[in-house]
């Protein structure tokens, strides 16, 4: 069974059906990229998704849980995380304490037998492992909203990963990017598929067919087709309709 399956997901804004009868599945390990030319619904999708915006109809679950009816919190405690497009990031708050306000968010009650001492060196632990997975060690006091846009967006990632998430909601990761910093977040991110499933929504193509495992088409709210980057390049309506468009975006 899919570790995430939406089905039959739907939403309208008055006349507008934006997303219209979607289903998507993601397999564990599995990173499903979601493409789209402006307006074909990707971030109503990923919002539905994540909780920010309610169902019209449709169905969601993850590893089991339905998360249909769960506020956004609950559905990352059931083990959804999601990377804003727009940073999460405490930009006034060094890397360091960014990362242990995250680690202790998504504490619970795990340190609870432990002293104030030890699960305060535990928290700084996990922090300090959350910097080393996404390659921030050498930041760590650094003020974050001083930083470069790419280091920002690591570190928006290092908190996405704090909830220990099963299906992790990359939102344009490589948006204002340059190609370096693309490079670098291409790399962390296939690092990151031994954490957790990931559903990456992103406009650099190259990124997307460099990753992806399966890639689904989004065209006016509608999946239009589904499958590998070979399928997908060689999709004639995905030329012409998505491929032509953005090639000249
Ligand atoms: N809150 C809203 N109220 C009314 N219409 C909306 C709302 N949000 C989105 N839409 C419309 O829904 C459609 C899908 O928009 P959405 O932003 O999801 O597309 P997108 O694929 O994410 O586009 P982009 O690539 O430009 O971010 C568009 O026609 C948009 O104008």
């Amino acid at each position: 069974m899919s570790l995430f399956q939406a089905q039959g997901l739907v939403k309208r804004f008055g006349g507008l059906v934006a997303t219209d009868n979607v289903s998507i599945a993601v397999e564990p390990g599995e990173i499903h990229a979601l493409i789209g030319p402006n307006g074909a619904g990707k971030s109503t999708l990923v919002n539905l998704i994540s909780g920010l915006l309610p169902l019209d109809a449709g169905r969601l679950e993850l590893d089991g849980v339905e998360l249909t009816a769960l506020p956004p919190h609950q559905r990352v405690r059931a083990g959804l995380s999601r990377c804003f497009q727009v940073t999460s990031v405490f930009r006034g708050d060094s890397v360091r304490s960014n990362l242990l306000l995250a680690a202790q968010a998504h504490a619970g009650s795990s340190f609870r037998f432990l002293s104030r001492r030890a699960g305060e060196q535990a928290l700084m632990e996990t922090a300090l492992g959350l910097a080393e997975k996404v390659g921030l060690s050498d930041v760590l006091d650094r003020t974050a909203g001083t930083l470069p846009h790419g280091v920002q967006r690591k570190l928006d990632v290092a908190l996405a990963l704090a909830a220990r998430p099963k299906l992790l909601l990359l939102d344009e990761p490589m948006a204002g990017m340059g190609p370096e910093d693309s490079l670098q977040m291409v790399a962390l991110i296939e690092k990151l598929r031994a954490e957790a499933a990931i559903l990456l929504i992103e406009h650099d193509m190259d990124a997307v067919f460099q990753l992806a495992d399966r890639i689904s088409v989004l065209v006016y709210g509608k999946v239009l087709t589904s499958g590998d980057a070979e399928h997908v390049k060689g999709h004639p309506e995905v030329q012409a309709v998505y491929l032509g468009t953005e090639a000249t975006a």
